[in-house]
């Protein structure tokens, strides 16, 4: 049972680029009154999540209820930035009535559930549902599955090797948390392939836990919020690939920001930025850049190597026009070439 007394937390999970804030975004939008505050988290952090979310457009939603937590993934800086972030919030002359906390798509939600016992929060807020955002066009083309190939190869080379996929562990935490799981991009899924991933969904979770679809992220608020889960009193039904460790840590990826320089032809930078995700299989890139006479700057918007650009905003007299684009990976990335093959040099 929820304590009416407590503030309800809805915390929005999922893998990079599933969707997380195009969801906050519908949310805030579409509040139906309902007074919201956001924690917003963010990896490799060029400050764009927050901005697209503070750019909301809507009166009700104050910048001081969007606060932005860049110094790494949530998960790891509960004690640091999470809790006071949330101590703040609450400390508002009007206070949130609902709250919602996008994580970093590398975040695992466990931690961050558990946050909720904390003795500093816990009689003031708790976790109305875990909401776990599911790129469909991703898991349909088998991002975070193994690839048969390549495990067959590693096996053969140590047989006594305990195969760990780190896309797979993230996505799966992400996936065994939830109360509610958001299969989005449903425009980019025919229907085999829909109904062959809501299945994948079902049998990797061992409760039942109901998967809506959705395109845009848009969907009624009143099916994302007021779940009611208490998820932070049921996190043994909640199992994890960490479980069994004190620490964890996000050695699994990389990432790094490249300074972009004006372009004259936005189909040139995004060219190169396809090129280079393929050639070093990228999961994500975001970032903005200048281009020459134009007012606006180009918003940057890449999964894999599906990219999306769009004039976001004029220039604000006096900002820094410098060009940055957060690029995130698996361990490894080469980022001297993929410096080279994006800017040009
Ligand atoms: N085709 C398609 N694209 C979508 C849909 N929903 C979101 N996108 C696009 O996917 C990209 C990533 O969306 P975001 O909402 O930023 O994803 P995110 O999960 O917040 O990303 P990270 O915070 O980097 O993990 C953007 O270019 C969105 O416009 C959808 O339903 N269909």
């Amino acid at each position: 049972m929820t304590d009416i007394a407590k503030v309800p937390c809805t915390i929005i999970t999922g893998f990079l680029g599933a969707g997380k804030t195009t969801l906050v975004r519908h949310v805030l939008q579409n509040a139906g009154g309902r007074r919201l505050a956001v924690i917003v988290n963010e990896f490799g952090d060029v400050g764009i999540d927050g901005e697209i979310l503070k750019g909301c457009g809507i009166e009700s939603c104050k910048e001081e209820s969007i606060v932005e937590l860049s110094n790494g993934c949530i998960c790891c800086t509960v004690a640091d930035d999470f809790v006071p972030a949330l101590e703040g919030l609450l400390a508002l002359a009007e206070p949130p009535e609902h709250i919602l906390i996008e994580t970093s798509g590398l975040a695992l939600p466990k931690p961050l559930v558990q946050a909720f016992n904390w003795p500093a929060i816990a009689s003031r807020v708790t976790v109305d549902g875990v909401v776990t955002v599911v790129d469909g066009a991703a898991v349909a083309a088998g991002r975070f599955a193994d690839d048969p190939e390549a495990l067959k190869a590693q096996q053969q080379e140590d047989a006594s090797l305990d195969h760990d996929n780190p896309l797979e562990e993230v996505y799966e935490d992400q996936l065994l948390c939830a109360d509610l799981i958001v299969l989005n991009k449903a425009d980019l899924l025919n229907d085999d392939d829909r109904q062959r991933v809501i299945g994948e969904i079902n049998a990797a979770i061992p409760r039942a836990v109901k998967v809506v679809t959705a395109e845009g992220a848009k969907l009624d608020a009143d099916v994302l919020l007021g779940i009611k889960a208490a998820a932070e009193n049921d996190l043994a039904a909640r199992p994890s690939h960490h479980d069994a460790e004190e620490e964890h840590d996000h050695d699994d990826f990389d990432t790094f920001i490249i300074d972009l320089p004006t372009v004259n032809d936005p189909a040139d930078i995004v060219a190169r930025i396809k090129q280079a995700t393929a050639d070093h299989d990228i999961l994500r890139t975001k970032g903005f850049v200048e281009v020459t006479g134009k007012p606006m700057r180009l918003l940057i918007q890449g999964v894999g190597q599906r990219l999306q650009q769009q004039f976001d905003r004029p220039w604000k007299p006096g900002e820094s026009r410098q060009g940055r684009l957060v690029v995130i990976g698996q361990h490894g990335l080469d980022q001297d070439a993929i410096v080279r093959a994006v800017t040009g040099a």
